[in-house]
């Protein structure tokens, strides 16, 4: 099963009227991989991963996602209702800002079990069990079960969106930036906990994020962009420690510099 790419992308395209997004991009991400795509603002990291979590339609290009029958299937060729529960339950996605991935009037519970709901599971009691426990498993306490999100503090919303997201048992899961909004020392125990989960869980994932010892703490692989363009991409551990382009040595040194 492992020697063929869980997701494949290859000469993604996307302009903005003539402005470029993101250009000519193509890898493949494994089973159980984890991709960083770094960069300044502005390189095309957020449009590049919308593309290939089908949030935007690129102008150019083809994505393919092998599904749990172990087809490769060609993501603009799905039908919508096939996409959107592909999105639902085999994905997750992540948004830097956790009201963006999250309902924030409804309980904390509710946030979890609706998406066990979206795959068939109707039974009041398993619902929450599970929620309750995946709570757990991001550290927030079970006392705070029925407490809407909006009460909870940045780190804790954050920590709740990922338990909603994980708690299908996706095999792939994007994400923005998602330790961007917050304080360092939550940064730190949120980082922590997802490198956990990704390692337990054996998930693949694609995360976005300009920092870059993020990039070192999360990803085995790496993919630098400046201007829409991938301009470097390797092992993690290479590209930080020996990168061959002058921009990636300078975005290196200026942000590595202590
Ligand atoms: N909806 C849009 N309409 C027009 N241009 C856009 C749109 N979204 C992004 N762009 C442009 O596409 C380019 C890439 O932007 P993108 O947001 O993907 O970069 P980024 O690396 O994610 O930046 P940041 O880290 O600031 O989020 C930029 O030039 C941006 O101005």
């Amino acid at each position: 099963m492992t020697d063929a790419p869980l997701l494949r992308a290859r000469d993604i395209s996307k302009f903005y009227g003539a402005r470029i997004g993101c250009q000519n991009v193509s890898f493949d991400l494994w089973p159980g991989e984890v991709l960083a795509i770094v960069g300044e603002s502005g390189s095309g990291k957020t449009t590049l991963l919308n593309c290939l979590a089908t949030r935007l339609m690129p102008t150019s290009g083809t994505i393919e996602y092998r599904t749990r029958d172990g087809q490769m299937r060609d993501l603009a060729r799905m039908g919508e209702a096939e996409r959107r529960f592909l999105m639902r339950t085999d994905w997750g996605f992540v948004h830097q800002n956790p009201a963006d991935g999250l309902r924030m009037t409804v309980s904390a519970g509710a946030n979890v079990g609706e998406r066990l709901m979206a795959v068939g599971e109707r039974h009041y009691g398993n619902i929450r069990e599970t929620a309750g426990d995946w709570l757990r498993r991001v550290e927030i306490g079970i006392d705070r079960i029925d407490d809407q999100p909006r009460a909870f503090s940045g780190g804790m919303r954050q920590r709740l969106q990922i338990a909603r997201n994980l708690v299908t048992a996706p095999r792939l899961v994007f994400m923005d930036e998602p330790t961007g909004g917050l304080d360092v020392s939550v940064q730190a125990r949120l980082l922590d906990l997802v490198r956990g989960l990704v390692h337990d869980l054996g998930l693949s994932a694609i995360i976005v994020t300009h920092d870059l010892a993020v990039a070192r703490l999360l990803s085995h692989r790496m993919m630098v962009m400046k201007d829409g363009h991938v301009i470097e991409h390797g092992l993690t551990d290479r590209v930080l420690d020996d990168p061959r382009e002058a921009y990636t040595q300078l975005l290196v040194s200026s942000i590595l510099q202590v």
